[in-house]
């Protein structure tokens, strides 16, 4: 600033030199920076309204039905805009009722309820970091106003020309900077070790309902709401954590500076025989004056930070997904449709951070201006008042000069412990009030984590929210909305009667999750010994009945009667076509998802897993690497393997019934076969989809689906069975 006005004054005297009075001279450059500011202003806006007219006329020409641009130079950035609003307004409507974060009554609300869960009860680890954390910022404040006095009492030595005095309460001011160092080393390792606490409490109480009711499968599968649960677990529950660790420390330091260095100026002031009134009652109404304003022109930061880390979760995700897909992408050379996606993402999180930047440029403009400048001048008044108004001015006489010199330095000395003790309090309130853009801030990953949350306890009890329900259809009409959310009033019944092992499908729908209904009702019973084939054309269904006899998708009526599974043998066991491999060795391949203490429950031996692995002829693998060596299974072994090791599963837990989804498509023919035989032998109880006629013999029963919703359930005649014809 002092630059800048030195070359002002120099070119104002050139101009001077010119005849351009110095008035005219400061005229001209106010108005040049008024219209500035103005074309700065204007200008987007004129675009903005230009860009809307120009898009309104395209639309009046096509008769109201909006055609995409034609393709150009710049059709893909027009493409990729059209892509970003389409989705925002996807984003919207997942939304429709709920209120953008920020400092509301519901930011206190789910600040509360997670607060309950990061501090369970009034006597835990986290309220024993919180009291010393507590402890240390006290002292830290109380070590400040210490030091503020030896400074003061220093420069009174100083002035005094008192080499004893002087050096002694150096030395005093050397020996409290051991404490106060390790005080505040001390304040930074409780904050991250408090944030620590929170994030784990948070992070154990997320994961316990992550997989609550397969919540897992849910969230992504059966919910709308939440896109990247990934990355709300993990980012989105560290930095609330550090934000609240931090935000503590930042609010409860400086309103302990300001009460302590409030009381010390006032005993100063009282010294000085001043007026203790007019200087900080000044001092609060301008501060409050500037707080009240900047509250009213702050930017909606804990909405634009929100919205933010969505965009970035979805970057994220995109990255994961090509990470997972990447042999797919590369056979089918899809990298540029997936890098326009990858560009798509990240044009949409780089826009939203440059409006953040520059919303918060004027914002901290105005702050600065308050903070640096406003307030030191109420500084500088405050300070100044005691020895202007003081009585012990007026009541000393020329004579005196002893005396006088004795107040001098008095005087210097309570002037440099005020200075320092308001250089202290001016930076506690500058905390206090950038506390206000990191708690608007903290609203933004309180709303996501919260609402995380909230989604987790709904889909956990069956309430699910997904955007493209077909809620106003009128073949949907049994299925009940509640809020828009469908109601789940079908039953699932377990028997517990050891004679009665069958699972009964009464009347139930097979309906997707966007509320299509595949089949409007099924009624079958299956057995034990009721070998079961189901066939069908694609998409009619066969698939989602898996689902509805697992548990995974709702049942929106009718009742499902299964036997409640008993400990060591499961009622039903899922084999996939593509199977999935778990983290581990080639012995928690086999047993997943038991793990090795279950195993030794069980008193399984290697002897048996062995048995196992020929049954599915893999004991080729086992003598490569062994049962113990853990390796990426997904990436070492082939597709047929990987189907033969998810038999092997089937064979270790010998469940009653066995539902086949194509889980042999990949093995050969003659291996396929002694499969089935095995399973059959075992007394598992098979139901099985697949488009392989030599698998019909292994079945007593036939469910056919033709793909309009209608099913024919019956028992197989002994042609059938041996007709090895290619079913559709
Ligand atoms: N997660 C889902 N969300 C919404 N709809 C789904 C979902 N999964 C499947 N569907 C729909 O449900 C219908 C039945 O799917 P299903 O997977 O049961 O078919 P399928 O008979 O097993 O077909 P295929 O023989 O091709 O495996 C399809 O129209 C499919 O689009």
């Amino acid at each position: 600033m002092t630059v800048l006005s030195k070359y002002f004054d120099r070119i104002a005297g050139t101009c001077e030199q010119n005849g351009i009075t110095k008035q005219t001279f400061s005229y001209a450059l106010v108005t040049s920076a008024l219209v500035a500011l103005t074309i700065k202003v204007t200008i987007p806006y004129v675009k903005n309204t230009q860009s809307q007219l120009l898009q309104k006329g395209k639309e009046d020409i096509n008769d109201g039905t909006f055609t995409p641009p034609e393709m150009n130079s710049c059709d893909e950035d027009l493409k990729l805009a059209e892509a970003e609003k389409l989705l925002v307004a996807q984003q919207q409507k997942k939304k429709p009722n709920s209120i953008e974060p920020g400092l509301n009554h519901e930011f206190f609300k789910q600040l509360e309820i997670l607060g309950k869960i990061m501090i369970p009860q009034t006597l835990c680890y986290e309220t024993g970091l919180l009291t010393v954390h507590t402890i240390c910022l006290f002292s830290r404040t109380f070590l400040s106003i210490y030091v503020a006095a030896l400074e003061g009492a220093l420069v009174k030595f100083i002035v005094r020309k008192d080499v004893k005095q002087f050096s002694y309460v150096l030395l005093k001011w050397f020996g409290i900077a051991i404490p106060a160092t390790f005080v505040n080393s001390m304040i930074r390792f409780l904050e991250c070790k408090l944030a620590l606490a929170f994030r784990t409490r948070l992070v154990r109480h997320s994961y316990r309902l992550y997989f609550k009711n397969q919540n897992y499968y849910r969230v992504s599968n059966l919910d709308g709401r939440i896109e990247n649960a990934d990355h709300r677990l993990t980012e989105d529950i560290s930095v609330f954590a550090s934000s609240v660790a931090h935000l503590y420390s930042s609010l409860t330091k400086p309103c302990f500076d300001l009460m302590l260095i409030g009381f010390a100026l006032m005993r100063s002031s009282r010294k000085m025989k001043a007026n203790i009134i007019t200087g900080p009652a000044l001092s609060v109404s301008v501060i409050l004056l500037t707080a009240h304003i900047l509250r009213l022109v702050s930017p909606k930061f804990g909405q634009l930070v929100s919205e933010e880390a969505n965009r970035y979760g979805y970057l994220r995700h995109i990255h994961s997904r090509i990470i997972t897909n990447a042999e797919e992408i590369a056979f089918y050379g899809g990298h540029k449709v997936e890098m326009q996606q990858l560009r798509h993402a990240y044009n949409r999180l780089i826009s939203q951070m440059n409006n953040i930047y520059s919303q918060r440029l004027w914002f901290i403009m105005l702050e600065q201006f308050f903070m640096k400048y406003v307030w030191s001048g109420t500084g500088m008044v405050m300070v100044s008042l005691p020895i202007l108004t003081g009585n012990d001015s007026k009541t000393l006489t020329g004579h005196d000069s002893g005396n006088k010199e004795s107040h001098v330095s008095e005087r210097t000395q309570y002037l440099t412990t005020a200075r320092n003790l308001l250089i202290s309090a001016a930076d506690a309130i500058e905390r206090l009030m950038s506390s206000y853009k990191e708690i608007v801030a903290l609203a933004g990953y309180t709303s996501r984590v919260a609402g995380m949350m909230d989604v987790f306890r709904e889909t956990a009890q069956g309430v699910y929210c997904k955007a493209t329900v077909a809620n106003n259809d009128d073949k949907n009409a049994f299925i009940e909305f509640r809020n828009g959310k469908p109601i789940a009033k079908g039953r699932i019944v377990y028997t517990n009667d050891p004679n009665n092992m069958s699972i009964t499908l009464r009347e139930v729908p097979v309906v997707t999750p966007n509320c299509d209904i595949v089949v409007p009702n099924l009624t079958l019973c299956i057995q034990p010994g009721v070998h079961l084939l189901i066939t069908g054309p694609n998409g009619c269904g066969k698939s989602s009945l898996f689902r509805i006899l697992s548990g995974l998708w709702p049942i929106y009526a009718g009742e499902l009667h299964m036997p409640r599974p008993e400990e060591d043998v499961p009622c039903m066991f899922y084999i996939p076509q593509r199977p999935y491999m778990s983290i581990g060795s080639l012995c928690d391949q086999i047993i997943y998802p038991d793990t090795r203490d279950d195993m030794n429950r069980k008193k399984i031996t290697v002897k048996e897993l062995n048995n196992i692995l020929k049954m599915v002829s893999l004991e080729h693998i086992v003598q490569r690497d062994g049962f113990d060596v853990v390796r990426d299974w997904k990436d070492i072994l082939s597709g047929g393997e990987k189907q033969r090791m998810a038999v092997a599963r089937l064979f270790y837990h010998k469940p009653r019934y066995a539902l086949l989804d194509e889980c042999t498509s990949a093995v050969s023919i003659d291996v396929e076969s002694s499969i089935y035989e095995i399973a059959k032998d075992m007394g598992i109880t098979l139901l099985t989809i697949t488009h392989r006629p030599t698998l019909w013999k292994y079945h007593t029963h036939i469910l056919e689906f033709d793909g309009l919703g209608n099913w024919c359930f019956r028992r197989m005649d002994e042609n059938e069975q041996q007709n090895e014809k290619f079913l559709q």
